[in-house]
């Protein structure tokens, strides 16, 4: 199995390539389904997650190919199949994402439930009842959802008791070709719901309220493929800003924006970084200063995302200072916590908030993370520790992070594959 080992690297330095956004390209490949003519999506990262969807997509009927720049091209006028199946939905939660566009178009959708992950429980009651809503009958039955609709779904007025991503982009593409107007209130506001929205809307569908806390979606009968490029990734982007603001280091993200990430780049302000920002770049500077310490409250957007959450622990375990970080959308999303203790950092788990106070050094080690941020964390940590830091178990990493050693490379930071 491969694992990273990284070296304390010194400050990062230079410019860093930003992939297109695995949480938006996730949703965008599932709405293939829904477009009757070719579907070509550009600026698709070359992801774990991402040729599970193409594979769960293929093994639907559809014919989906792949150029080497990023450009994935889709066919869905042979569906035949119209079932997700545990091995894949196994792999990656975001398959569940294909049952609003399955039902909505063919009227009928088996998909594995997704169990619960490292992270939290992750019930998916959200979508399913806004599905009942709109006219789906449901059952959940040997471990599958099965979906089933007498013709058309039914546009509906759904208010969502909690915000969910994935409920709303769920929702937003059923609603897309259903019959009559859809409200989904109380709707997720994350750029990703966005990009999806302006994605569906150029196929042909009339979506309007995205990003805001109303989305209504009128029906139409059909849609068609279109071009559409995927938005730059926020989470790869602050990832590497928090690397290089724990070296002390100075980098600029290019082709990022720097709209989607406010609440993060406002923490790395506060922590003591200079930022400056294009329409399409956004540069930090730490000028050779340790971080200084910042309390963190995650919230759905645009509140500060919890997909930065570790890598703020790893920003305040090194800071001047003591700061608490409390995680409020996922219960369980603190397995960093001890390996990063491992590493020397000194942070303590009072229920939902983690208070950390601030050390100048960690100490290489062998670390395992068990999601996708929380290995993020951990590389984070390797560069600034003393000696080598072993990361097992990167298929987490692959899940999320495009190439993730030849960026760090690209900035002088020491991350290596062993296979
Ligand atoms: C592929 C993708 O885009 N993943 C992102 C998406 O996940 P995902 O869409 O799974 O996350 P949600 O926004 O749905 O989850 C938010 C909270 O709502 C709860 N919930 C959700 C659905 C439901 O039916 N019932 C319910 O109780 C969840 O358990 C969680 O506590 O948004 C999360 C929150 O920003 C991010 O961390 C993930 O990176
Ligand atoms: C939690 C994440 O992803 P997923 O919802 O795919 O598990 C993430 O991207 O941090």
């Amino acid at each position: 199995m491969d694992k990273l080992t990284i070296q304390a690297s010194g400050a990062l330095a230079g410019d860093v390539v930003i992939s297109g956004a695995k949480n938006a390209a996730l949703p965008i490949l599932m709405a293939g389904v829904l477009a009757e003519t070719d579907f070509v999506v550009s600026n698709v990262p070359n992801l774990r997650d991402v040729n599970t969807s193409c594979e769960l997509l293929r093994c639907l009927g559809a014919e989906v190919s792949r150029s080497d720049e990023g450009k994935i091209t889709i066919s869905t006028t042979h569906l035949n199949e119209f079932c997700a199946p545990y091995e894949l939905v196994k792999t990656m939660r975001a398959s569940i994402l294909i049952l609003g566009p399955l039902l909505a178009r063919y009227g009928t959708a088996d998909v594995s439930l997704p169990g619960g992950c490292a992270i939290g429980a992750r019930p998916v009651n959200l979508h399913l009842n806004g599905l009942e809503q709109m006219g789906a009958q449901i059952e959940v039955k040997e471990g599958y959802i099965k979906a089933r609709v007498d013709g058309r779904l039914k546009g509906a007025h759904i208010f969502m008791d909690m915000i969910s991503v994935g409920a709303t982009e769920n929702l937003l593409m059923a609603a897309a070709l259903a019959d009559g107007e859809t409200v989904i209130e109380n709707a997720a506001r994350e750029p990703e719901v966005i990009d999806l929205a302006n994605c569906l809307n150029a196929m042909g569908a009339k979506i309007s309220g995205a990003g805001s806390d109303t989305i209504r979606i009128q029906g139409v009968e059909s849609l068609s493929g279109c071009e559409y490029r995927v938005m730059p990734d926020r989470i790869e982007t602050g990832s590497f800003l928090v690397a290089a603001a724990v070296t002390k280091g100075k980098i600029r993200c290019v082709d990022a924006d720097p709209k989607t990430l406010e609440a993060v780049l406002a923490k790395l302000e506060d922590a003591g970084a200079s930022i400056t920002t294009g329409e399409d770049w956004i540069e930090l500077d730490m000028q050779g200063q340790r971080p200084k310490a910042v309390n963190i409250k995650t919230m759905p957007y645009p509140g500060f995302p919890t997909d930065m959450q570790a890598q703020f622990c790893v920003l305040n375990a090194l800071a001047e200072g003591t700061a608490t970080i409390t995680e409020t959308i996922f219960e369980n999303r603190f397995m960093h916590v001890p390996e990063l203790i491992r590493m020397g950092a000194t942070m303590e788990l009072e229920g939902n908030t983690c208070i950390i106070k601030g050390c100048e050094q960690l100490n290489g080690a062998q670390v395992m993370a068990t999601d996708l941020r929380a290995s993020a964390s951990l590389v984070i940590a390797g560069l600034v520790a003393d000696g080598v830091t072993t990361v097992d178990r990167i298929y987490h990493l692959d899940r999320g992070y495009e190439h993730i050693e030849e960026k760090f490379k690209g900035l002088g930071g020491e991350v290596v594959r062993v296979s």
